[in-house]
């Protein structure tokens, strides 16, 4: 048996994330600010010498090559060469659809971790750029650094934000991005706006308004946490998040609401946990 190495794929957070505009190919033009958790899903690579990628996890729903992880690894293995393959386990922690970033993050942590295993020698800029074909969400994870991204996400200043300790609510509740992106009620014409007013909290989720219109759950869940600390949406949803300065003061609030609504605490980080692993390969 080859050797395995096991990494971390983090959840994301989208601290804020304003919509400005609709470009000609129907996606829209984002400013967001994204923070890693210390939190996420683990996977576990192994060395194969016969070009053959196996994912040996099913999660419910996503056939075997659809799986981000599998085309991140195809992706990789058209773009270099490379006659190597590899045998991936994956252990699901993170939920589907709730705009943490959990099939992103596990593409990204492939890319990492077989240019790695592979030794194909790929620059960052390269893993990034390849991302993007795979997802908006993508290339942050690749770069392991909290950002403020425009664009539709790949255009990534790196911030330092304050790291706090956040509950993380999650709707048992799957919402749909693209749904939310073709909602006729979205606003789309924020006003672009600069890194600084951001970091002073001069923000919000324009997904907000439309997520809660069709998702109850949600709307109960940002109530509920807006008792204790500012809530607010990630992404199109369906988590909201608050935040907290102490992880007794998360899980105080955490086990008040557990009868009612599932979630998890952890840690915000401007370093991704993934890029900590690597860096002490
Ligand atoms: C909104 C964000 C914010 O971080 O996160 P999630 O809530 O999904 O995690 C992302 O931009 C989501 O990125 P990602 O989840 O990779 O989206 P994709 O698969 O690329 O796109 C799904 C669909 O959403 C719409 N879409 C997505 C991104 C964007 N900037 N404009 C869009 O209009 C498009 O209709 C697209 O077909
Ligand atoms: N490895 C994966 N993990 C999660 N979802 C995946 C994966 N590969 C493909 N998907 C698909 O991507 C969709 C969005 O996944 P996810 O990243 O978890 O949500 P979000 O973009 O809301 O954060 C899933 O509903 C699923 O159909």
């Amino acid at each position: 048996m080859n050797p395995v190495l096991t990494l971390p794929a983090p959840a994301k957070l989208n601290l804020m994330l304003h919509i400005l505009g609709r470009r000609p190919d129907g996606y829209h033009e984002l400013q967001t600010l994204f923070q890693f958790l210390d939190h996420g899903d683990e996977l576990d690579f192994s060395l194969r010498n016969d070009g053959v990628v196996h994912l040996h996890t099913e999660i419910a729903d996503v056939p075997h090559d659809s799986n981000l992880i599998v085309k991140a690894a195809r992706q990789l293995q058209t773009l270099t060469g490379t006659t190597l393959g590899a045998d991936i386990w994956l252990r699901k922690v993170l939920p589907m659809g709730g705009g943490i970033g959990g099939g992103s993050s596990d593409a990204a942590t492939t890319l990492l971790a077989l240019n790695h295993l592979w030794q194909t020698g790929c620059s960052e800029d390269q893993l990034a750029q390849l991302g993007l074909a795979l997802g908006a969400d993508v290339p942050v994870f690749v770069r392991g650094h909290a950002a403020f991204a425009e664009g539709v996400g790949e255009k990534l200043t790196p911030v330092e934000l304050p790291e706090p300790w956040f509950l993380v609510l999650v709707p048992q509740v799957s919402v749909s991005t693209a749904e939310i992106f073709s909602d006729p009620l979205l606003t789309r014409d924020s006003a672009p706006i600069k890194v600084r007013p951001v970091l002073e909290g001069n923000s919000r989720n324009d997904c907000q308004p439309v997520v809660e219109r069709r998702y109850p759950d949600v709307s109960n869940a940002l109530n509920l946490l807006n008792k204790f600390t500012e809530a607010r949406l990630t992404g199109t949803g369906s988590c909201v998040f608050g935040a907290f300065p102490s992880k007794a003061e998360a899980d105080r609030v955490s086990h008040l609401l557990a009868d009612t609504l599932s979630g998890f605490v952890a840690k915000g980080s401007n370093v991704s946990m993934l890029h900590r692993k690597l860096q002490s390969l």
